[in-house]
């Protein structure tokens, strides 16, 4: 058996990034914008006032009295330029006019006329912003998942459409006769499909469109029909039938369609059957069918797969540090990513495994926010120790 780590690189080997698409800023968020974004123009493209009030040229002095000679608001600049003793009426937003020294907020000028006289509580600041203060033309934002905010950055430099990776077509296949849809009548010796709903869930966070195909019985047959389906599909993911049963015919149809195996089993638990390959220029994930396991492993090779199928520069999961609240005996020889619950504490993250580790207990992974990691061959851990987690 390899390690995860092995089994990690040897998985992200399968996947290479796709081609890239240009898109519309408005059908771009959580896309994988795969070349720098050049800004067009400053931001702001002229110096702008930061409050409602008054330019003046001229020290801003208790008492100090200017004439008001026009007015400047967003969208609509005065052509002027202020000179000794002159004042502009100025809103957020307007270019401040040549000339001035300062705005002064309305709330400390008293207006008479034309004229306004300063009051005795002037503040410090100057109220203007600088022309590119925020960026500068020719400026880039590098390539990057993008957020909500970048958007509204890309937009304020005048990009409207971005160069992205097309998102992958995840195709994902449950097996089993013991499997029916939710919301069909089951017999009474069989099951709700549940492990797809939480793998396309995953996948589509991941950045994929998911194609739920029919659920394969465990026959020859049956999987040959539903794997013709997922042909033209960028990453084939199943789901159980990945084990040593008679019934568990996934690595053998596979094989027997030219799957270039890339592993079999790893030292994990849960998840030790796992395999991923090549099939017919189609990367491959066999994910075993316990609900847990492959969750987990949807969580440790699936979405790093679809991530660097993005061109995402760090796919790999991120584990993070967590105090424990709960003594853990010793692990064994399969590194165990256990469902855990980790929250705030005085000194940062705390966490502490769940009871009950079967992996069969979606009740349990559905208490869990977090994956604590037991290294292989981990010795016992007390209260207080530092331990990795990844956040699920
Ligand atoms: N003799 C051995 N038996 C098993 C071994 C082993 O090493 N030797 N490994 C165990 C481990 S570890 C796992 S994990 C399971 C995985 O087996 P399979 O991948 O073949 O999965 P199935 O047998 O098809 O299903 C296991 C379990 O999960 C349920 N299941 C399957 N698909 C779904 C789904 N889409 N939604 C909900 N539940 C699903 C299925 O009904 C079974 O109860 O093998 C152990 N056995
Ligand atoms: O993946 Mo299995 O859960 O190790 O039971």
């Amino acid at each position: 058996m390899i390690s995860v780590d092995e089994a990690l690189a040897l998985s992200l080997g399968l996947v290479r990034p796709l081609e890239a698409e240009t898109l519309p800023l408005a059908q771009a968020a959580g896309r994988y914008m795969v070349q720098p974004a050049t800004a067009r123009r400053d931001q702001p493209p002229f110096a702008a006032s930061a409050m409602d009030g008054y330019a003046i040229r001229g020290p801003a002095l208790p008492a100090a009295q200017f004439d008001v000679v026009g007015e400047a608001s967003a969208g609509h600049a005065w052509a002027g330029t202020l000179t000794n003793g002159q004042a502009l009426r100025i809103f957020t937003g307007a270019p401040v006019p040549a000339g001035a020294d300062q705005v002064v907020i309305q709330e400390n000028v008293t207006r008479d006329g034309d004229r306004i006289t300063l009051g005795s509580d002037l503040g410090t600041g100057r109220n203007i912003r600088p022309q590119g203060a925020d960026f500068k033309a020719g400026d880039s934002l590098s390539a990057r998942l993008l957020r909500a905010t970048d958007l509204a950055l890309l937009a304020s430099m005048n990009v409207a459409a971005v160069c992205v990776t097309r998102r992958p077509v995840v195709a994902i296949i449950a097996t089993g006769d013991e499997l029916v849809m939710p919301g069909e009548t089951p017999r009474p010796d069989q099951i709700i499909a549940s492990n797809s709903f939480a793998l396309a869930a995953m996948a589509q966070h991941a950045g994929a469109i998911t194609r739920m195909l029919p659920i394969a019985r465990d026959t020859e047959a049956s999987l040959h029909a539903v794997f013709a389906l997922a042909q033209d599909a960028d990453l084939i993911v199943t789901i159980g039938g990945a084990s040593v049963g008679d019934h568990d015919l996934v690595g053998k149809v596979a094989a027997d369609l030219g799957m270039k195996r890339a592993f079999y089993k790893i030292a994990m638990r849960p998840g030790k059957p796992l395999m991923a390959g090549m099939l017919n220029g189609t990367p491959m994930l066999g994910l075993p069918g316990n609900p847990i396991s492959s969750v987990v492993c949807g969580h440790l090779f699936m979405m790093p797969m679809i991530r660097a199928m993005q061109g995402m520069p760090a796919p790999t999961p991120i584990l993070q540090h967590a105090r424990l609240t709960a003594p853990l005996d010793a692990n064994g020889n399969r590194a165990h990513y256990m469902r855990a619950e980790v929250q705030h504490g005085p000194q940062g993250p705390e966490i502490r495994s769940l009871d009950n580790q079967d992996s069969a207990l979606l009740t349990v992974l559905s208490a869990a926010n977090a994956l604590l990691l037991r290294p292989i061959g981990d010795g016992p851990r007390a209260i207080g120790e530092m331990v990795e987690y990844l956040a699920i």
